[in-house]
């Protein structure tokens, strides 16, 4: 699990480490732009050995600083009006002193520049060149000049560095358009050897750090980068929304600063008459191999060695899956499928009688029992060892329905309601008014909007300013309006519940899996949930490790991926974690 944070916890982060005394502003400015040459040379080992023709290779240098073929590669550096700008500065020397050729452009204002930055400009000032883009509106002709640069056959430009903006944008950059559609061009069209690699510094500037979304994201900007080198902790923006979408690779560098410090700083907070007091609400987590590295694995069913915890199916639990009429049991079935392969130790699907036949023909570990109505599901629940239910994978939303959901609310037990359960809830205020606090609700962002029409708004509503209303924001509100854990999915899936805490299961950069994209896989993933609640995880915990297995099982089968393979691949999953 990797820790999210806000620009302004980042803020919080940087001065606390400051304001210690342990690191001054100016050394990790220094750090950071350290931490992108770093990265640069890291991804394109071929850069390494570009000569000093100039001025010879500095006194013992590290290997990448030293003259090999005698070429001298060319970057361009643009940087902005604040502490970003600062670390393009860094980058520029240490990229002269590694032998390139660089041209700075400053968008803004020097003698504004915040002090750190001014430091890092006058530096740069001793060695080169500053060629000046009228701010905040830049030119036509600095437009063109900047634009020419990036594009690919008409240029020897390698690299282009984006230390315009940072975590520090608030307002939609109206200038520059023309160079962000060269920069994303170069992006999207992967020009390689071509044409400049973009490497963002932070964030690819016109991003909102803590949205992900673009600052005025009506003005048609696109952002991309090859390589997006952010410091100590990744930003909210880096997996939300565009942000997850922004670059191909993202690296976080270490600025030294000690991770127990942020720890204290992130849940303590000040109100306005200057008390202390903790904030677990500003927690926000990213779901990745090292959660389970991290402890995590003790909580898993499977990794139990006691030999009395395996002693009977029911006591890991029994998970109900109702299904729809004749026809439509397809996707009840792929949940239990799920439910049954995660670990549940007994799963029934329940349907009308008239789909008994059909039912019986696909199942064979699943049970099966008739379950007509309410009252017959009410019945079926007088046996307490039922302790998970799923509703909506191809229920229908009728009447019959809709008793079956407010019946299986009633009942108090682990919950998941998914698809049609779904828009039931979101035509009846009654229905939704029963949620407790063991449900969990799975929206795509379709039926986020019917569930939660005044929180989807806000999120659609154009980002004319940052911080942004997030996915993170509305998960949060949409928890705290249900009552209940809130899976909204989407590549950026984040979960939330009513406590605050949220988490956000990124299948973005290297963990993409862009064939998850298929017709049932959301029904597993019910499963994957409801089955873990059977095995007794909390609904919020339950939400996580089954997005984060349902990603895992998608990157391991690869792409030709169909939702009947998700819960064959688990095993397979599974096996690898116990390694
Ligand atoms: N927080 C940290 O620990 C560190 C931060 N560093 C760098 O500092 C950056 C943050 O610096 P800043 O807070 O100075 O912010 P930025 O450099 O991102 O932005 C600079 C300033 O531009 C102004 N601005 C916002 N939107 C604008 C627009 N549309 N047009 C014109 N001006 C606009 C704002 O006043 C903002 O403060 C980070 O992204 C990172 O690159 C690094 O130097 C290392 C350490
Ligand atoms: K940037």
């Amino acid at each position: 699990m990797t820790e999210l944070l806000t620009a302004a916890q980042m803020r919080a982060v940087e001065h606390s480490a400051i304001e210690s005394g342990a690191v001054t502003g100016l050394e990790l400015m220094e750090r950071a732009g350290q931490g992108v040459v770093d990265a640069i040379f890291a991804q394109w080992p071929e850069f390494v050995g570009s000569a000093d023709v100039e001025r010879g290779p500095a006194p013992a240098p590290p290997r990448y600083l030293r003259p090999e073929e005698g070429r001298t590669r060319r970057a361009v550096v643009l940087c902005g009006p604040g502490n970003n700008g600062g670390d393009g500065f860094v980058v520029a020397r240490l990229l002269r002193e590694a032998g390139w050729a660089v041209e700075v452009f400053l968008y803004g204002d020097a003698e504004a520049l915040p002090p750190d930055a001014r430091v890092n400009y006058e530096r740069w000032a001793e060695v080169g060149a500053v060629q000046r883009l009228c701010f905040p509106k830049p030119s036509e002709d600095d437009e063109e000049k900047v634009s020419h640069l990036l594009r690919g056959a008409t240029t020897d430009v390698t690299l282009c560095v984006d230390a315009l903006f940072g975590t520090g944008l608030t307002r939609p950059l109206f200038g520059l358009k023309d160079f962000f559609d060269a920069c994303y061009l170069a992006y999207a069209a992967n020009l390689g050897d071509d044409g400049p690699y973009v490497v963002a510094v932070d964030l690819p500037s016109g991003l909102c750090a803590d949205s992900g979304r673009i600052i005025g994201d009506d003005l048609g900007l696109a952002v991309g980068a090859h390589l997006t080198v952010t410091f100590a902790f990744a930003k909210h923006g880096h997996v939300l929304s565009s942000g997850g979408v922004s670059a191909a690779r993202l690296v976080t560098v270490p600025l030294g600063i000690d991770r127990s410090l942020p720890y204290r700083v992130l849940h303590h907070k000040r109100n306005e008459n200057g008390t202390l007091y903790i904030d677990h609400s500003t927690t926000v987590k990213m779901a990745e191999r090292q959660w389970f590295e991290a402890g995590y694995v003790s909580d898993l069913p499977w990794t139990s060695k006691d030999p009395r915890e395996a002693s009977h199916k029911y006591s890991h639990g029994h998970a109900l899956i109702l299904s729809g009429g004749v026809g439509k049991g397809g996707a009840a079935r792929m949940a239990a499928r799920g439910a049954l392969r995660i670990g549940a130790g007994a799963v029934t699907v329940g349907c009308p009688p008239s789909a008994l036949i059909e039912n019986a023909a696909q199942l064979n570990a699943v049970m099966l029992r008739r379950v007509p109505g309410a009252d017959a599901l009410s019945e079926v629940l007088t046996d307490k060892r039922i302790n998970a239910l799923c509703l909506g994978p191809g229920l229908g939303t009728g009447a019959r329905e809709a008793d079956l959901v407010r019946a299986a609310l009633t009942a108090g037990r682990g919950l998941v309601l998914d698809a049609d359960a779904l828009t039931l809830l979101s035509q009846d205020a009654d229905l939704f008014a029963l949620l407790h606090n063991k449900c969990v609700l799975t929206p795509h962002g379709g039926e986020f909007a019917r569930l939660f029409p005044g929180i989807a708004e806000k999120l659609d509503a154009p980002a004319l300013t940052g911080p942004a209303y997030s996915k993170v924001d509305a998960a949060r509100a949409a928890a705290q309006q249900a009552g209940c854990t809130v899976l909204f999915k989407g590549p950026d899936t984040v979960i939330a519940d009513p406590s605050g805490r949220c988490s956000v299961n990124a299948a973005v950069y290297d963990r993409s899996a862009p064939w998850l994209a298929t017709a049932g896989a959301g029904d597993v993933l019910a499963g994957f949930i409801t089955g873990l609640m059977a095995r007794g995880f909390a609904p919020m915990h339950a939400a996580e490790v089954g997005a984060w297995l349902h990603v895992e099982c998608a990157r391991a089968f690869g792409p030709g991926l169909i939702a009947e393979d998700l819960p064959e691949a688990l095993p397979g999953v599974l096996r690898d974690l116990e390694k």
